[in-house]
């Protein structure tokens, strides 16, 4: 079992302009440790969170990269693994999960975890068959727009026993706002997570929505899962950022069944599937002759 990962992403700790913009700055937060920060909001509130480790504006990508590598590489090993950003519009999730693509310095996690698979796999000396896929969506009011493929506009959530959780091509009419279909899905998130860690809920409401339906396997599933709460400095937001850090305090409580998806094949299986490929070989060596044949002699006549 393993508890999901939180970090903290944000300026927390640095001291801010008011909301009018006047020079007068406020502490909206205070870090006190690596792993620790007292919240700081109006009116003297305060609230103490811990997180397995808390970055600040200035902290480099690579030392964030650093504190997820782990998932990443134990991808290589055949385990699902995903690095999650949450936090409010304009908090940096963006900066953390990309960053500056083209710069090896200033580029964030995805294209490090790209790199790093890629780097893992060519250095791999063991007998190892990688199957490496990739898929970029987003999900936005409901619909998950495929990213790689943008007539793919309403890609379906489906699941069955082999492939788990996965999506497919399907239309959907639906008629909802995009701040309720916004709300419908952090909600969904929210009862996700509550169900998860109250201990006593008998069901988790993964389908509500399609958000919830990807992360299926994140929380509470079998993946390894890292949860960066992003968190805007300005004192004006300092209700969404204490409901951000709540998300994240209460998501620590979820464990995953992590489990590999790799399967080691003994020399006699090797020996199977080499005749079987020979004897698949032979078959479409057949089919190709009698379709060249055919061709042949339809154009004669
Ligand atoms: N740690 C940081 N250092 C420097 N700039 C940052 C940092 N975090 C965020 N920014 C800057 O703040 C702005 C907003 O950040 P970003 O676009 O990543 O937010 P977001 O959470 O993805 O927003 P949205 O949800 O609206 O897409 C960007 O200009 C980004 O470059």
């Amino acid at each position: 079992m393993s508890s999901l990962d939180c970090i903290s992403n944000g300026t927390l700790g640095e001291l801010m302009m008011n909301d009018e913009g006047a020079s007068e700055h406020y502490r909206a937060g205070l870090t006190l440790d690596k792993t620790s920060l007292k919240f700081l909001g109006p009116e003297c509130f305060s609230n103490t969170f811990s997180f397995d480790a808390i970055f600040e504006q200035q902290d480099p990508q690579d030392r964030i990269f650093y504190d997820v590598e782990s998932i990443v590489l134990s991808v290589l090993q055949g385990f699902n693994g995903t690095i999650c950003a949450y936090g409010q519009t304009g908090s940096g999730k963006t900066h953390t999960l990309f960053g500056d693509i083209g710069s090896s310095s200033t580029r964030g996690i995805v294209p490090r975890a790209m790199a790093a698979v890629c780097t893992g796999m060519a250095s791999n000396t063991e007998d190892c068959i990688f199957s490496v896929g990739m898929s970029v969506v987003e999900i936005y009011c409901e619909k998950i727009r495929d990213l790689l493929d943008t007539s793919n506009e309403n890609l379906q959530v489906q699941q069955d026993r082999v492939r788990g959780v996965y999506l497919a091509n399907a239309h959907e009419a639906a008629v909802w706002s995009e701040a309720q279909l916004i709300n419908r899905s952090l909600s969904a998130l929210g009862n996700v997570v509550n169900a998860l860690t109250d201990g006593k809920a008998t069901h988790v409401p993964y389908r509500d929505s399609k958000l919830t339906r990807v992360l299926q396997d994140s929380l509470g599933g079998t993946a390894k899962t890292a949860l960066i709460i992003c968190c805007s400095p300005c004192m004006s937001n300092a209700s969404e950022t204490l409901s951000s850090l709540r998300f994240g305090a209460r998501a620590q409580g979820i464990t995953n069944a992590v489990q590999s998806n790799a399967c080691s094949i003994a020399g006699k299986d090797i020996a199977n599937l080499l005749v079987a490929a020979r004897k698949d070989c032979d078959d479409l060596r057949s089919q190709l002759i009698l379709l060249e044949w055919r061709k042949f002699t339809t154009s004669l006549f």
